[in-house]
Formats: structure tokens, sequence, C-alpha cells
């Protein structure tokens, strides 16, 4: 289908109020849109039945699911080759939001320093206010953004819109074999230079490795963890590990995997429980679907994809909300920690610039 066309076919079952998921997985040029044809929200508890899925990041069997059997379906393409370079988006920062982060940023290191927190993800959200939502133009921008990324644009009468751009796999399942990876430390390359990591970021990704790793020990037969590599993310690089292998047949269920992964300490930090309870009492803020995760449950011998939720926006007819975070070790800067959110920003403003 022709690209304006399966906008506008959007946009009209948005008027509607009924539930869409159109979504492109990474280096694909295709965009599949879900059109429900009821406002349910099914139950799916066991993640047995093939369908589109959000899960918030306080995940406790309290998931968005909108089965596939209730759907009308539309594809199209984007011209990859017709993606153009990333311009910086202005951005206006409250100096009251600045100093908040940061303070958030200091009481997170201080924490690694006299507590067993070894590092904790910390985040903000920022409102904008938008004249009016005109939703063609974010789909047509949002979906021609960057290739290497899963992009998705959902919606719910009891959610609104959530749409983001995310680099990090939570798992890929088929059959028994899986694969996921630690996605960790954040760079923003000048003029195409190679990326020298230092310290804080190999210490903050190996966190995740070594949590994922272990957690995985326990329902898995087999496991394979490659070399760690620099994975681009639009104008940003990141520290990337792939694990792969094969689940334990008795324990090979897709929730058993999302179980023994959620939330990882790429996003919530390690102990994950410490990490966890740091979030809660101190970020300040309800992050509902923002780290959470978003994506496609397929049936058993096909390949299930689920992304961590990031780079990614709410959106209302009058307001963006926008969610960014980033990795606290003992090392960090509270200013270059708030210069990191703001470059992390950067991919869903891009989205919205024409409407700012
Ligand atoms: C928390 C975010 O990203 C995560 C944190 C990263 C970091 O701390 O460097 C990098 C990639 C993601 O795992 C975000 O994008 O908001």
């Amino acid at each position: 289908m022709e690209i304006d066309l399966f906008c506008q076919k959007i946009k009209e079952h948005y008027e509607s109020k009924l539930p869409f998921m159109v979504f492109a997985h990474p280096e694909s040029n295709e965009i599949t849109a879900y059109l429900f044809t009821s406002k349910i929200n099914s139950r799916n508890d066991n993640f047995e039945q093939a369908g589109a899925i959000l899960a918030p990041f306080d995940f406790a069997d309290n998931a968005y699911f909108l089965p596939i059997d209730q759907t009308t379906t539309i594809t199209t393409h984007v011209d990859l080759s017709s993606i153009h370079p990333m311009t910086e988006v202005p951005l206006n920062e409250d100096f009251l939001e600045k100093q908040a982060y940061e303070a958030l940023v200091q009481k997170s290191i201080k924490t690694i320093q006299n507590t067993p927190l070894k590092k904790v993800v910390t985040s903000r959200k920022k409102e904008i206010d938008l004249p009016f939502l005109d939703l063609e133009n974010v789909l047509k921008r949002l979906f021609s953004l960057y290739a290497s990324v899963f992009t998705y644009c959902w919606y719910h009468p009891e959610t609104d819109i959530w749409c983001g751009a995310t680099p990090e796999i939570l798992v890929k399942k088929k059959d028994t074999s899986f694969a996921t990876m630690a996605l960790a430390g954040t760079k923003k390359p000048q003029n195409g230079m190679v990326v020298d990591w230092g310290h804080k970021e190999k210490n903050e990704q190996k966190y995740v490795v070594d949590a994922i790793s272990k957690n995985l020990e326990k329902i898995t037969s087999v496991i394979k963890i490659s070399k760690t590599y620099s994975h681009p993310a639009g104008t940003l690089v990141h520290l990337r590990t792939d694990i792969e292998g094969v689940i334990k047949k008795s324990r090979s269920s897709l929730k058993s995997i999302v179980n023994a992964l959620h939330p990882t300490p790429a996003i919530c930090g390690t102990p994950k429980e410490v990490a966890k309870q740091f979030i809660d009492n101190n970020e300040g803020y309800d992050r509902e679907f923002y780290t959470g995760f978003v994506g496609i449950i397929r049936p058993e011998s096909e390949t299930t994809s689920l992304y961590v939720n990031l780079r990614c926006m709410r959106l209302q007819p009058k307001k963006a909300t926008l969610y960014v975070g980033g990795g606290i070790t003992e090392d960090s800067n509270p200013e270059l920690e708030f210069i990191e959110t703001q470059n992390k920003m950067q991919t869903m403003l891009q989205v919205l610039h024409p409407l700012l």
C-alpha cells in the first residue's frame, strides 16, 4: 500500500478510538500495521497467544495485549536509502529540570559508594506542548528515522499513543532457541570517528553481561556470549554483547525467559532488587511503559521479538512526554549524565520537529 494511504488509514483508526500497533523490525523496509477491530485488551498472562504486547517497567502480568486474530493487517515500505542524516533539534531545558536530574545522579553515586548498589539506571521525563497532533506526519518521520532499530507506534484508548525507536532486544525466540543482548554505555562520536570506550562504559556494560548470563544459567542448556562491540543507534553508539543459546525444554516458555531477563541492569541496575528500590524511592515519577517491553509474539515455531522500550514517548492530543535515562556507576559525572539524556532525547525530538 502506498505510504500516504497507509498513514491515513491509521489516523482514521485512531479517530475511531480503536487500538493499533504499527512496527518495523531493524534493517527491514517493511512497515506493518495491525488494526484491531475492537477495544479489547486481552489477558495473555502466559504469552502463548500471538499478538502485539506493551508491558510496563513494573511488569507483573499487567501487560497490554492485542491478539493477532482480531486484526486487519496492512503493510507499506519505506525507502531506506532516502533516510536523511539527523540534524540536532534545539531543546529548551529548564534550569530546575537540570538541577533535579543532576541531584538524582549525585544521590545515586553516593548510594553506590555507601551501599551494596553497584549500578542504577536513573531517568526523567520531559513534557512538551504540541499545538496539535499530526499523526500522519509523526508516522512518516518515525518510520524513516534510521534502520538499525525496532520502530513502533502503539495505540490503545487506555494507554494513549506510545512510539519509539529502540536499539535494544529484550529477547528473540523461536522454539527453544533464543537471542538477547547486553547493551549499555553511550557515546556520541564526532564525524564518524571510532569510539574510544572508557572504564566507566566498559564497567557498566559488563554488569549487564554478567547479570544476564547468570540469570539465564538456570533456564538454559547452551549459552554463547559474543565479543563486545560498538553498536550504532542514530547519532549515538552503545557497547553491545550478543548472548544466545538454547532454553531447557522444561523451561522453554517465552514467559520464563522474560521473567529471567526483565528488568536487566541496562535499564534498572545491579543488584536488581536494590536498584529497583532506589528507583521507586528516588526517581519521583512513574516510568509506565518506558523501560518496559514492546513487540510481537508469534506462534512457537516462528520468531517472537520483544524489545526494551527505549527512545520512546507518549503522545496525547496536545502533549508529548519523552522518556530518557542512563546507567549510573561510581564513575559517573552528573553533568555528563544530564547531557547523555539530552542526546538520547534527540531521537524522538527528530520525530516531533515539524510540530514544535
Ligand atoms: C536508559 C536508556 O538506555 C539504556 C542505557 C544506556 C546507558 O546507560 O548508556 C544505553 C543503552 C540502554 O541500555 C535510555 O535510552 O533511556
